[in-house]
Order: structure tokens, then sequence, then C-alpha cells
């Protein structure tokens, strides 16, 4: 494999290069951010791997951006993002932090024994959906279960287009049914519970012996050949995995439209409900409470969807908010309790 990977290799495609105006195609290069550190980045692009300072105008990049840059290394600016996750950074109020961009596909990671929970999928769902990424979910450890089809079919009735693959993540075979996602320039992610067989899954798709070299290899200036853990990594099928702690850390938050995309059945009955601020709890008129009556709608769902909306509603509210509502809480507390040692003693 060439020690350079060409665009293409790297993802670049038509939606990126259209973006270019004549000028800059003159006067800049592009790279694909494949490390993130304080100081900088670290693209990857035709002239292999180099670090970038920051643009003037501090636009903010992240591992998976495309960037235009100059002969001196400064950043000149981020493309247009395909995809973008993201969450809102601990402590401040309006700022959110960049996790990772241009991402095509995300495998959402579900074992198959004890841990298997549909309102697990149902979250990552919603997360995919918020992303604007496709979202494939694979069921690990079908050798550790007894009824997989049943188990498959019920993570396919959450979304009858939802690719579900149900694999034994330790047996090569079942990987073959993976390596499609994983050709030329397309770029995967993994998102799922600790231990469910994320890592098993990376180095199966890597190939084992191909993991300790995997990152792609650059001569340093001194000749060695150098070998970073870097958060976007090369599958010896061609397609990119951006493996980094923050995607592995993403949280419900402002995450609205992917919640309602992902209970969608339920979105477009409350559009009938007769309140428009329906809760569909017990209010008259309510056209998704008369679903679950009828049959058509599983009340699972319904719990479900309110569950996360309230999720990440609470999740994007901001540090001070939550401070706020804790002090509130505490002063609540406090009078309740003083009110009560007073009526103790008699007062
Ligand atoms: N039987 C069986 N075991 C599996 C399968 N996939 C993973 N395992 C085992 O499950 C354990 C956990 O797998 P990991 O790949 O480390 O899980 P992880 O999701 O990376 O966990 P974290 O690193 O904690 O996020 C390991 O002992 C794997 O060998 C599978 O499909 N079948
Ligand atoms: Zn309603």
């Amino acid at each position: 494999m060439n020690s350079i990977p060409s665009l293409p290799q790297l993802g670049w495609r038509p939606f990126f290069q259209q973006q270019l105006t004549l000028d800059e195609l003159g006067e800049y290069q592009v790279g694909r951010v494949v490390e993130q550190h304080r100081s900088g980045v670290v693209v990857m692009g035709e002239q292999g791997q180099q670090s970038l300072t920051q643009s003037p105008n501090g636009e903010r990049v992240c591992v998976g951006d495309w960037v235009l840059f100059d002969d001196n290394l400064k950043l000149h600016r981020c493309l247009e993002r395909q995809s973008l996750f993201k969450r809102k950074a601990p402590g401040t109020k309006v700022d959110t932090q960049l996790i990772a961009a241009n991402i095509d596909s995300l495998l959402v990671v579900c074992s198959l024994n004890n841990d298997f929970n549909l309102s697990r999928i149902e979250r990552y769902l919603a997360l995919a959906k918020e992303a604007e990424v496709e979202p494939i979910i694979v069921l690990t450890k079908a050798d550790q279960c007894e009824d997989v089809e049943d188990k498959r079919q019920q993570v396919q009735a959450l979304d009858p287009l939802l690719m579900v693959h149900a694999i034994n993540g330790l047996d090569p075979e079942y990987l073959q049914e993976l390596a499609g996602y994983c050709t030329q320039g397309k770029t995967l992610a993994l998102l799922g519970s600790s231990g469910v067989g994320k890592s098993t899954l990376v180095n199966g798709l890597m190939g084992a012996e191909v993991q300790s070299t995997a990152a792609i290899r650059e001569d340093d200036s001194k000749g060695r050949h150098t070998t970073t853990s870097r958060a976007l990594k090369w599958l010896p099928q061609g397609g990119l995995l951006m493996d980094t702690p923050g995607m592995r850390e993403l949280q419900l938050s402002d995450c609205e439209q992917g919640v309602s995309d992902t209970f969608s059945e339920i979105t477009e009955l409350a559009q009938q409900c007769r309140f428009g601020d329906c809760s569909h709890e017990s209010e008259p008129g309510c056209v998704v409470q008369q679903a679950i009556a009828d049959g058509t709608l599983a009340p699972r769902r319904l719990v479900s969807y309110q569950k996360l909306m309230r999720e990440q509603a609470l999740n994007s509210a901001t540090l001070a908010e939550k401070r706020a509502k804790d002090k509130a809480f505490g002063k609540m507390i406090h009078n309740v309790q003083s009110q009560s040692r007073h009526r103790k003693k008699g007062y």
C-alpha cells in the first residue's frame, strides 16, 4: 500500500471539490484532518501528513474535516461538511464541541446477550440521524444468543429500511458482511456501550496483523517509520475508520430533530393530535394514544420516545442551568427541613 493515500482514498468527492473557487484551486492545497491537538491540526493530503497552524479567523475544525491551506501551512478555510457529530461543550452556555466530521456510516454496535436493549439502539439512531449519518446496526455475540432471528426482527421493526447485521465478531466470515461498508473513501465510526465488541470489530476489520501498522504510515523527517494512533485510521479494504474518544463518549443532547426522525411514526401521528402541544398522555383527541389503543403503535415506542426527548432536553441544559436547578432544589430541601424542625420544636 502506498504510504501516501490519494485524495479519493481519503474520502475526497465531488461534494467537496465543487466548493472550491478557481482562485482557491490555484492557491491552496487540500487535506483531511486526521489528528487534532490544542496547537493545531494534522492533515493528510497529496503531500502526505502536515501540521497546520490555526486559521486567522479562528474557524474551528475537527477530525474528518476537509480544509484548504497555503504553502506556509496556514489553514485557509474548512469546507462545508456532509455530516457532523457535536456536543455541548462542558461548562459553557452556547459553545458546542465538534467531535467528528464527514462520517458516512455509523456502526451502532449492540450485543445480543443480556446487554440487548432496544431503547439504547433507538438512542444511537437518534444521534446518527441528528448528525445526518447513515446508521448500520451490528448485533454482536450472535454465538451467545438463542433467539438471534427474533431479536434481529425486533431491531428491524424499529425501521424497515435499517440495515441490521447479526454477527459473531470473532469469526472472520461474518466480518465479510460488513466489508461492503468499508469501500474506498468511505468513513466509518463505531458507537456502542463498553464490552459489546467494538474493539474486536475494529481489529477484525483492520485484519489482526495489520492493526499495529494500520494508522496511515509515514516516514518522518529523520527517515524513520513512525506509527501514531491517529483518530482517522485506514482499513485494508480501502475505507477509513474514525476512532476518537469523543465518539465513544457521545451523549444525547440537542438532538430533538434526531429523536423526531427516529420516531417518525409518532411524529407523524402527533401532527393530527387535537392540541398542538399534546403530551400524548391523557389529552382528548390524542391520535398517538388512539394508535396505541388500536394496537398500531407499540406502547414501548411512546415510552422510549418521551424518555429520549426528556433526556436530550436535560443534557442540552447548560451546566449553569443545571446548577441553578440544583441550587433551587437544595433550597427547597433546606426550607422543608427547617419547617419540619420548627414544627418539631413546637413553633
Ligand atoms: N462470543 C463472542 N464474544 C465476543 C464477540 N465480540 C466480542 N466478544 C468478546 O467480548 C469482549 C469485549 O469485547 P471488546 O471488543 O473489548 O468490547 P468493546 O466494545 O471494545 O469494549 P470497550 O473497549 O470497553 O468499549 C471480549 O472478550 C471479546 O472477545 C462475539 O461476537 N462473540
Ligand atoms: Zn397526542
